[in-house]
């Protein structure tokens, strides 16, 4: 018997997980699981939930030698998999994660193979991967560091010091055009599908001179990336688009994905190319790998220094598995194997 927290997040897939989230908890009971409804109206109270239950588990080295003694279980999408995932990460790292894709994108789900729209196939696999070890997978980390303008010591890199947050994501790191599309796409109520993301677009579209943000991998400074910048644990983003076709989440490394500012009429032939990531074969798109990034307003220098002369960094929000994570400068590490994943 394992025990279970089972984490609905009933906003999810326009109802979709409302619908899911019980056939998952009545098909986990009758399979003789002790499970534990984490349920709550909002995302807050998820969070503290999530977290009260995860300190009370103890990690038992044998038992977990037989198959996960605990598991989180989330029923949802990218969202509710994201903060699974950062409570694991934050108050114990030997509870497994699990999955029942029910949300809109499911990127996720994508990487993790998972059957989607069928509650009751993925609840079965689910109960085959209970009986074995976990898979391990690599997670990013994300640090906010010191305002880019801080006086920086000689041969100190920005960023050094006290983290002053950190969390954590499995799929893609945004802080391009995408990351401005998906926090408009998130605004707005109309449509509700995916399609609210070509809306999103088009409507980024207009008067778009490009982001001042630049990208440092493993030290090496790959220079203004005005267009795309996504950092990439996993594949895809916005239900399945191959932003990072070849990304994957065991290799110990970030596909950084980058491409300057170019002319709209060079992005609009470059964008319908991502859906099946044949983008990154475009001469203007970069594909690096790394296991520290550090995305920086686009007048620092590596110093940390800010040349005021090219004015404020209009970087849009950062995202990262389709949430809001901050503003850059940002520090992202990949933790290798640090999630234990049931697929
Ligand atoms: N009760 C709740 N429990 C957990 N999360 C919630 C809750 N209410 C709202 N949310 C928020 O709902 C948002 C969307 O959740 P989620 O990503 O799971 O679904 P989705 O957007 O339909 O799917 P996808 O991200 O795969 O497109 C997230 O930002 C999450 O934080």
């Amino acid at each position: 018997m394992t025990r279970i927290g089972l984490l609905v997040n009933p906003a999810a897939g326009r109802g979709r997980a409302a619908t899911a989230g019980p056939i998952a908890l009545a098909e986990l009971r009758a399979a003789g699981h002790d499970v534990v409804d984490l349920t709550e109206p909002d995302v807050t109270s998820a969070r503290r939930r999530a977290a009260a239950f995860l300190r009370e588990q103890p990690a038992d080295a044998a038992r977990e030698r037989r198959g996960p003694s605990t598991v989180l279980v989330g029923v949802g999408g990218d969202g509710v998999a994201n903060l699974a995932v950062n409570a694991i990460l934050a108050h114990a790292p030997h509870v497994a994660f699990g999955l029942v894709p029910a949300g809109t994108g499911n990127d996720t789900a994508r990487s993790l193979g998972l059957p989607r729209g069928d509650p009751v196939a993925a609840v079965a696999r689910l109960l085959g991967a209970l009986t074995r070890e976990p898979r391990r997978v690599d997670v990013g980390e994300i640090t906010a560091v010191r305002p880019s303008d801080d006086p920086v010591a000689p041969g100190e890199e920005p960023g050094d010091g006290e983290p002053v947050a950190r969390r954590y994501f499995v799929n893609v790191l945004s802080a391009g055009i995408d990351a401005a599309v998906n926090g408009r796409a998130n605004r707005i109520g109309w449509p509700k599908g995916s399609s609210r993301y070509v809306v999103a677009l088009a409507a980024e579209l207009v008067g778009f001179h490009g982001f001042d943000v630049r990208v440092v991998a493993d030290g090496r400074d790959l220079g203004p990336a005005g267009t795309l910048v996504a950092v990439a644990n996993s594949r895809s983003i916005g239900g399945g688009m191959a932003i990072a076709p070849d990304a994957d989440w065991s290799d110990g490394l970030f596909d950084v994905v980058t491409a300057p500012t170019m002319p709209r009429r060079t992005l609009l032939h470059l964008f319908p190319r991502v859906y099946g990531g044949t983008h990154v074969t475009h001469p203007v798109v970069q594909v690096v790998r790394a296991r520290e990034v550090l995305l920086l307003p686009g007048g620092t220098d590596l110093t940390g220094r800010t040349d005021r002369r090219r004015g404020p960094a209009p970087a849009p929000l950062v995202h990262a598995d389709g949430e809001p994570v901050g503003d850059v400068p940002l520090r992202l590490r990949l933790v290798a194997e640090a999630l234990r994943v049931l697929a």
